[in-house]
C-alpha cells in the first residue's frame, strides 16, 4: 500500500481534565475526500485545527506528503482552509480575494489573472469577479472562499462545516459542486460535518468520531450497511434495535433468543452472550416468510413524500421501524403484522455493559 499522503498518528489533546482527542490515527490517501462525522463536541474541529496548525497536540504526529508538520506554523503547511465563518476580505472584490494568496506569494501578474479566472470558473463565480464581497449571498461567499483557498494550490484542503449556514437546497447543490471541483483539481480534502447525509453524499471515506476517538473509518456504503459499533449504527441513518441473548453459534451463524422470537444472524459470539440486534428500516418488509420473521403491532404510519415510515411495537416493548414505498393496503394502527428480513441484514453487537453508554 502507498504511504498515506496525510498521516496522523496518536493525536491526543486535553483541555484541563477533559480529553478531547484520545489517540487518533488517521491515514488519508492522495486525492481522497475524507469526512469527519460525529456529534457536537466529539473532537472533529480539534482534530482539524491540529492538522491546520492552529493547535498543537499534546502527543502524536502529523505528516503531510512525507514531511512532519506537527509543529510547523499554519502558513508554512501548504494547507487551505474554509470554515463556516471564514472571513473573506470585505474591502476587496471577489477577484481580489481569490488573487490575495497568489499576490502575497509574489506570483506574476499573468499567472494571477489566469489562476483567478480558472478558479472563479470552477466555482461558477466568473460573472461576479468585480463584485464586492458584501454584495454576495452566503452561498456565493462560500464559493469564493473555496476558490481563494484552492487558488494557491494547497496540498490539502480543510473544510469545517462550510455549508452549515446555508438552506437545505443550496447546501445540497454546494455539496455536489464541491465534490466535482475537488475531483477536478485533485486536491486531498478533510471535511468536518455533523450531518450524516452530507458525509454520505460527499466522501470517499468517512471517519465516524465519538468521544475523541474514531469509531469507524470506512466507505459510506460500508458505514451505512456494516456499522462497526452501535454508535455508528445510531448516528448514521435510522435503525431498529432488539435485545437478545445468543443461544447457539455454528459456522459463524448465531441463533439469538429475543422477546419477539428466535432470530439468526452472522457473527461471532459465544452462547450466553447478551447482544443488541440492529436492523435498517428499508431492509424490513411487511409480510411473512423471510429468513428472520416476527409479529409486531403497527402503531403509526408516517407519510414522508417518496417513502412511508411504519412504526411497529414488537412483543415485550421493542420498537421496529420499516421504510417502504407505500403503506401495506388496508393496514391501520393496531394491526398485528408479520415483519421479515434477511439474516445477512441482521447486525449484532455486544450489549452495552450495565449502566454503560450504548
Ligand atoms: N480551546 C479550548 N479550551 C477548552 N475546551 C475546548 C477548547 N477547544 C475545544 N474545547 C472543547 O473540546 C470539545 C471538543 O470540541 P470540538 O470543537 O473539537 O468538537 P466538535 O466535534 O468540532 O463539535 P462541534 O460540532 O460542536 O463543533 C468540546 O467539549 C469543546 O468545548
Amino acid at each position: 500500500m502507498n504511504p498515506a499522503f496525510l498521516d496522523i498518528t496518536g493525536a491526543s489533546r486535553s483541555f484541563g481534565a477533559a480529553t478531547v482527542l484520545d489517540g487518533v490515527d488517521l491515514a488519508v490517501g492522495k486525492g481522497e475526500f475524507i469526512s469527519l462525522l460525529g456529534p457536537s463536541g466529539c473532537g472533529k474541529t480539534t482534530l482539524l485545527r491540529i492538522v491546520a496548525g492552529l493547535m498543537t497536540p499534546d502527543t502524536g504526529r502529523v505528516v503531510l506528503d512525507t514531511h512532519e508538520i506537527t509543529r510547523k506554523p499554519p502558513h508554512r503547511r501548504d494547507i487551505g482552509v474554509v470554515f463556516q465563518n471564514y472571513a473573506l476580505f470585505p474591502h476587496l472584490s471577489v477577484a481580489e480575494n481569490v488573487a490575495f494568496g497568489l499576490k502575497a506569494r509574489g506570483a506574476a501578474r499573468e499567472t494571477i489573472a489566469l489562476t483567478v479566472a480558472r478558479y472563479l470558473g470552477l466555482v461558477q463565480m466568473t460573472a461576479f469577479a468585480d463584485r464586492s464581497i458584501k454584495a454576495l449571498s452566503g452561498g456565493q461567499q462560500q464559493r469564493v472562499a473555496v476558490a481563494r483557498a484552492l487558488a494557491v494550490g494547497p496540498k490539502l484542503m480543510l473544510l469545517d462545516e462550510p455549508f452549515s449556514a446555508l438552506d437545505r437546497k443550496l447546501r445540497e447543490a454546494m455539496q455536489i459542486d464541491l465534490k466535482r471541483i475537488l475531483r477536478e483539481v485533485g486536491t486531498t480534502a478533510i471535511f468536518v460535518t455533523h450531518d450524516q447525509d452530507e458525509a454520505l453524499t460527499m466522501s470517499d471515506r468517512i471517519a465516524v468520531m465519538y468521544r475523541g476517538r474514531i469509531e469507524q473509518l470506512d466507505t459510506p456504503t460500508q458505514i451505512y450497511h456494516r456499522p462497526a459499533t452501535p454508535f455508528a449504527l445510531d448516528f448514521v441513518g435510522l435503525s431498529s434495535r432488539l435485545a437478545g441473548t445468543v443461544v447457539a453459534s455454528h459456522e459463524r451463524m448465531l441463533t439469538i433468543e429475543t422477546a419477539a422470537g428466535r432470530l439468526c444472524a452472522p457473527g461471532q459470539f459465544i452462547p450466553g452472550s447478551p447482544v443488541v440486534i440492529g436492523i435498517r428500516p428499508e431492509r424490513v418488509t411487511v409480510g411473512a416468510g423471510g429468513e428472520n420473521s416476527i409479529e409486531a403491532t403497527l402503531i403509526d404510519i408516517v407519510f414522508q413524500g417518496a417513502r412511508v415510515q411504519l412504526h411497529f411495537e414488537a412483543p415485550a416493548g421493542g420498537r421496529l421501524l420499516v421504510e417502504a414505498h407505500e403503506a401495506p393496503s388496508g393496514a391501520a394502527p393496531g394491526a398485528s403484522l408479520p415483519l421479515s428480513w434477511r439474516q445477512a441484514d441482521t447486525l449484532v453487537y455486544p450489549a452495552p455493559a450495565e449502566g454503560g453508554a450504548a
